[in-house]
């Protein structure tokens, strides 16, 4: 796509995405998109998420999209049965209805093999395809093609995150436990005492521009 041999149905690239998907199928692909794309980076490929049923949320999101031809539409759920993602799916499908485009050419479908949205997908003839794997929870599912797609449509480099992934994995089974930082961690969480106490330690190991780690500090 980046590469313009997929080409939105008016012979135009796609410009940009809305990922429609709840809970761990729509805050991987957000933390990526916020933690690693420059904010000064001008115009690039857009990814809008749609997490909630809100009509208010739903509108605006669609008044600030305009028109979906040069759009893709990512679907995203591991059990593929999400009431309020669905929801979200027939909000846009109806959208691009009223727009007179054709929702199956741009749509995509990340989800368990044979589930009730896989189905619809093969039925529709979608323009792709991404299998979830059930061994991976939802939540921790941003390696997956969960947030690997998006990512790759963003132009990050989602090879070198997998290889990163699997020198952290290397790393959180070092022993002894002082070098391994899983274990250290647990150890300052433990110190800390279980009872959420964070507010009197802090991390940031990536970028400031990082919102969801923002969002999250400052509740602490
Ligand atoms: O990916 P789905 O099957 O659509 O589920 C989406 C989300 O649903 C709920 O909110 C669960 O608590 C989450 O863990 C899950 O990620």
């Amino acid at each position: 796509m980046r590469g313009g041999q997929i080409l939105a149905d008016d012979g135009r690239p796609f410009t940009g995405a809305i990922l429609v998907g709840i809970g761990g199928s729509a805050l991987g692909p957000q933390l990526l998109e916020a933690a690693l794309t420059a904010r000064d980076s001008g115009p690039g490929f857009s990814l809008r998420v749609l997490d909630n049923t809100d009509p208010a949320g739903i509108a605006d999101l669609l008044a600030e999209t305009g028109t979906l031809a040069q759009t893709l539409i990512l679907v995203v759920s591991k059990s593929g049965s999400t009431v309020e993602t669905r929801n979200g799916m027939l909000e846009l499908r109806a959208a691009c209805a009223r727009q007179a485009i054709e929702f199956p050419r741009r749509a995509i479908a990340i989800t368990l093999a044979g589930s009730a949205l896989d189905e619809l997908a093969q039925r529709e003839g979608w323009l792709a395809r991404f299998p979830m794997w059930d061994w991976v929870g939802g939540r921790t599912s941003v390696l997956s093609p969960v947030g690997l797609l998006p990512a790759a449509l963003l132009g990050h480099d989602w090879r070198g995150l997998l290889r990163g992934a699997a020198a952290m994995d290397q790393w959180g089974r070092v022993r002894p436990a002082r070098r391994n930082p899983a274990a250290l961690l647990a150890w300052l969480w433990h110190q800390q005492g279980s009872d959420m106490a964070f507010g009197t330690w802090s991390f940031c190991h990536t970028k400031i521009a990082c919102r969801c780690c923002r969002a999250t500090c400052s509740s602490w």
